[in-house]
């Protein structure tokens, strides 16, 4: 399977972010991709004083161009994910859609980016958005894959729940920064790569420092054995990596812990 990497500057213009967006998907697929797969809030800067302003709501303009950019390019979009107003509420959701143009998925951030760190990044997100709910898999022919947005990552147990689904693989549209970026990044995505065995892609914004919120890019693949397969640097870039996918069956195979966890009964 051929993963295209959509690490996208984003800027306080949305047009010119949709803009890019489109071209990069059509050079990602071009170049053979079967899955596309753009960052976090890519229409936005990353920033409570935007998301309000630049929030639509389902269906809106973002979403049509959207689904047409995976039915034009005959690709799987993960199409990162947008500020999105519901009833008078705002979420960072994330759509997925068929190389049709059909939205198959749907993910609305459930852990908000709430972090005070000392000489660090400070942001809150629940101050503009409210949490999702749930987690899941959509189908696609190379098998079932998983989604979760950013910080979700965190949260292990999500993870395990997605694999209990069937998840060979899960995508994490992200925008780590400079603070959490360079301690955490690649470390999470290992490491929730080894704990199920599974493919981990997270991609997240190139930086940019005219923004108030600097993103640590690194758009990155992990494998089932834990190991970097790809990963870009801060730079804005579209890459397509191609992936073994029955690598997670062998490893399964060989290391078997998917299946055999055993229930801690003290
Ligand atoms: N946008 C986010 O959720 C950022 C998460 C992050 O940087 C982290 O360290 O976790």
């Amino acid at each position: 399977m051929k993963i295209g990497l959509v690490q996208l500057m984003v800027t306080d213009d949305k047009e010119k972010n949709l803009r890019k967006a489109e071209k990069f998907v059509r050079i990602a697929a071009e170049d053979g991709a079967d899955m596309v797969v753009l960052p976090e809030i890519f229409n936005c800067p990353y920033d409570n004083a935007y998301f309000r302003d630049f929030a639509e709501e389902k269906f809106g303009e973002t979403w049509q161009r959207l689904s047409r950019m995976a039915s034009d390019n005959k690709v799987y979009l993960v199409g990162g994910s947008i500020p999105v107003l519901n009833c008078g509420k705002l979420f960072n959701t994330g759509y997925v859609f068929n190389r049709q143009g059909d939205e198959i998925h749907e993910h609305s951030k459930v852990h908000l980016f709430d972090v005070n760190i000392e000489g660090g990044v400070r942001f809150m997100e629940s101050e503009t958005f409210s949490p999702g709910t749930t987690f899941g898999v959509f189908d696609t022919e190379f098998g079932k894959i998983g989604m979760g947005i950013c910080f979700d990552i965190r949260f292990s147990e999500e993870w395990l729940k997605m694999e209990e689904m069937g998840a060979i693989m899960c995508v994490v549209p992200a925008a780590f920064n400079m603070t959490t970026g360079p301690a955490h990044w690649e470390l999470t995505f290992r490491g929730r790569a080894l704990d199920n065995e599974m493919f981990m892609v997270g991609v997240g914004p190139a930086r940019n420092m005219d923004m108030s919120y600097h993103a640590y890019g690194h758009s990155i693949i992990t494998s089932p054995w834990g190991e970097v397969v790809d990963q870009l640097g801060f730079d804005e870039e579209v890459k397509v990596v191609d992936i073994d996918l029955s690598l997670v069956k062998k490893i399964r195979d060989q290391l078997p812990i998917v299946n055999k966890r055993r229930e801690n009964e003290g």
